[in-house]
């Protein structure tokens, strides 16, 4: 098959490499953009068969065999010379559809792959900045005594961090204790309000009747009682900044009406007042009440809830993270100390002890503890036998040493905890579905094998 001036022509002005082979797959042409892409000359190939090149190692794939092979459109990516090259097979027919020749198209892909993978680095540096830029802004807060060691914590500071960004409402959920009010602080550090006001309102501590007042302030005689040139509210005073309401559930019905008014207004008036205050500022409520509940109840107003919830974050309990509590203890001591001259030890065992216990007030029941002891603690030593009884094992003979005894200290604890609740060993071993003899050969047991001191458990039980 010979190829018409007008097309060979035509053929090399095109600056992708072009190789046509007949219906046996000889090469009947190879234009120069080949030429150079593979530096090679035309004469070399022209009139040799894929085949043999194929046999000869000059090319892995032949796109013109396969097409000769299946007579349909091929695209194969090869490696040829060092060069990432995509080849498309296209076959051509006569009037008989038979097949006379293979059109290759060669693109020299080189340069687009490494500009790929130049930004597939790029896209990978620019992940581990943004994780090391998170990394360090907690870390910066973690200076400030916040402590978030565990997978759920840095989850939490991490949507801390997204929300901080935004001006929407927060809803901070979690038990009493666990750092609401911390991780309202840490978004109001992080927000473009950082160095304005940061108030707090306690909701469920300020009477319903002072709750008003306290909100929006009010003018002189507003009122019996009221102070001569009158006061603002905490409205006025975190204009610009943010205001944390806490324990938002124990608002009243009237004042959540109130409240919506001026989050959906931005304005509102002192009591006694006429003039209208326009407020900027950003809230975070917070609360360990179970609101849908409450919603459902109608004891929380469902229009408030909604606009209160745009962005919830759940703080864990502490027993949910008990990683965290060798470092709130060295936060403890940093902070115990920059108060007090004598500087706080405390025991590692201690630590190791405190991990064991559930905190039901979470960091702030832990906190408590931590400065009961130092306060008691002779010389800023505290020590194992520092901590109460329940707590307390003598290191050695009593804390258990494998996972036998791990178990057998598991069940001790759920005996002893039995005979608190009800009193006698005879309803405890009935609680546990055991008979009286059974428990109270396994108590003495125990007792026994854990105890430093039987005999003042004995007591306490
Ligand atoms: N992640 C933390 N790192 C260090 N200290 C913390 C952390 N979380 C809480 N604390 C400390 O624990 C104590 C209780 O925290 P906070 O007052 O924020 O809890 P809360 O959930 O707001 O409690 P409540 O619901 O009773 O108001 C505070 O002394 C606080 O400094």
């Amino acid at each position: 098959m010979v190829i018409s001036k007008e097309w060979d022509n035509l053929l090399e002005l095109i600056s992708d490499g072009i190789i046509i082979t007949d219906h046996q797959g000889v090469i009947v042409k190879v234009n120069k953009a080949y030429e150079r892409m593979l530096s090679i000359k035309a004469v070399d190939l022209v009139g040799r068969n894929m085949s043999d090149l194929k046999r000869e190692g000059f090319l892995e794939e032949s796109s013109s065999l396969k097409v000769i092979e299946t007579k349909h459109p091929v695209t194969l990516i090869q490696e040829h010379f060092g060069k990432d090259l995509i080849v498309t097979g296209m076959p051509m027919f006569n009037e008989q559809n038979e097949l006379i020749l293979v059109i290759n198209c060669v693109r020299d892909i080189t340069e687009l792959n490494q500009l790929k993978r130049s930004m597939q680095q790029i896209e990978q540096i620019n992940h581990s900045y943004f994780e090391q830029l998170t990394y360090l802004r907690q870390r910066e807060i973690h200076l400030d005594g916040l402590v978030a060691h565990s997978q759920s914590m840095r989850e939490v500071l991490t949507n801390a961090l997204k929300v901080a960004a935004v001006d929407s409402p927060v809803m901070l959920r979690g038990e009493s204790g666990v750092g609401k009010e911390v991780i309202a602080k840490f978004i109001h550090q992080n927000s473009r309000r950082n160095g304005e006001a940061f108030i707090k309102v306690n909701c469920g501590a300020i009477p319903e009747k002072l709750m008003e007042s306290e909100f929006f302030g009010y003018e002189s005689g507003a009122f019996t009682g009221a102070g001569k040139g009158g006061k603002p509210g905490v409205f006025e005073l975190a204009n610009k900044g943010t205001l944390f309401l806490d324990e938002v559930g124990d608002m009243s019905l009237d004042l959540q009406v109130k409240l919506l008014r001026v989050l959906e207004e931005k304005e509102f008036r002192r009591i006694g007042g006429v003039k209208t205050i326009q407020t900027d500022v950003r809230i975070i409520a917070a609360t360990h009440q179970h609101l849908e509940e409450m919603v459902a109840q109608k004891q929380f107003r469902q229009d408030l809830y909604y606009r209160l919830q745009v962005y919830p974050i759940s703080i864990p309990p502490l027993r949910e993270r008990k990683e965290d509590i060798p470092y709130l203890v060295d936060s403890f001591a940093r902070k115990y100390e920059e108060k007090h001259p004598v500087p706080l030890h405390i025991d590692p065992m201690v630590k190791q002890l405190l991990c064991r216990c559930d905190w039901p007030g979470n960091i702030r029941e832990l906190f408590n503890m931590l400065e009961r002891l130092a306060i008691t603690s002779n010389n800023g030593e505290i020590l194992p036998d520092h901590l109460p009884l329940e707590m307390y094992r003598p290191v050695g003979s009593t804390l258990p040493r494998n996972f036998l005894e791990e178990v057998e200290m598991f069940e001790y604890q759920g005996l002893k905890q039995a005979l608190v609740i009800h009193k006698t060993t005879r309803k405890a071993a009935q609680s546990l579905g055991m008979s009286q003899t059974t428990y109270v050969r396994k108590l003495n047991l125990y007792r026994d094998k854990f105890e430093a001191d039987p005999k003042m458990e004995q007591e306490i039980l």
